[in-house]
């Protein structure tokens, strides 16, 4: 099976300090993980790195068979999607729900001159459909509400059928039926055959969809535990990841968490 990530003892030195340390780590084409832990323990710079903006300190890092420090990383990121909040702040709030997915396949934010092929117009409908955005198509950006906007990133960075899609806190600030309705694209998307690799980024159990099949937990930039799902997230170390005594329900293929009484 083909590794889509790797990394050998990757650090992150900044302002003197590790803020990522000894990551081994990998990814393969059909895994879809989730990496857990508090504020700052390190999980978007873990991703600044898979996705090849960032590079380590220390340490080997490859990508898409791509090795760091051989490779143009800009050459590599158009086939990465990545869904974040940074690329949210990116996005023209008087763009179109419709041009902020079709944008995506000239890797540029804000249409301006660029002449699209019928193909990634037909691309573009496909997206929208898939992702519920068909009614909200002729919106703009700056009108939608968080969950709106949360389908709409994702939808752009699927639309380049990435070789790996990464997600930065996909259902942050939802509202519960939002959240629902969300995690379920992502499992309905990560079920097809032809999905990629998925990493995605939470702080909260109950916001791991069904079909994530690995987790790593990470704390003060260190590793708490990696591999896969059931062995992984268990009450124990998520008490070691988040510092407080935890407890952990497993129900219908989703987990709910709360301190320990
Ligand atoms: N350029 C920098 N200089 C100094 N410290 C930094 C720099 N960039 C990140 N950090 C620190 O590194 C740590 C990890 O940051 P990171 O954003 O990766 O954490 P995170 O797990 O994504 O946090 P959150 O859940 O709050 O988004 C934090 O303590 C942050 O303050």
């Amino acid at each position: 099976m083909a590794e889509v990530v790797k990394f050998e003892d990757v650090r992150v030195v900044r302002s003197g300090r590790p803020i990522l340390d000894g990551i081994n780590w990998s990814v393969e084409e059909t895994d879809r993980w989730v990496i857990l832990g508090p504020n700052g323990a390190g999980k978007s710079t873990l991703l600044s790195i898979a996705s090849a903006q960032l590079h380590p300190t220390t340490g080997t890092v490859s990508v898409l068979d791509e090795t760091f420090g051989r490779t143009d990383l800009r050459e590599l990121r158009p086939r990465i999607g990545f869904a974040s909040s940074a690329m949210a702040r990116l996005i023209p709030a008087d763009e179109t729900v419709r041009n902020a997915v079709l944008t995506a396949s000239y890797a540029v934010a804000g249409r301006w001159n660029e002449r699209y092929d019928e193909i990634d117009l037909e691309q573009t409908n496909r997206v929208l459909a898939e992702w519920q955005l068909e009614g909200l198509a002729d919106r703009t950006f700056g009108t939608l509400s968080d969950g709106e906007r949360k389908r709409t990133l994702i939808a752009r960075a699927v639309m380049t059928d990435p070789e790996m899609l990464l997600l930065d806190e996909p259902s942050a600030s939802l509202d519960l039926g939002a959240r629902e309705n969300l995690l379920a694209s992502l499992t309905t998307y990560a079920a097809s055959e032809f999905a990629p690799a998925i990493v995605m980024v939470t702080h909260h159990v109950e916001e791991i969809p069904l079909g994530i099949t690995h987790a790593l937990l990470i704390r003060d930039g260190r590793i708490v535990a990696a591999g896969p799902l059931d062995d992984t997230l268990t009450a124990a170390s998520l008490t070691a990841t988040f510092g407080i005594p935890l407890e952990l329900d497993f129900h219908n293929g989703r987990y709910a968490a709360r301190a320990a009484r």
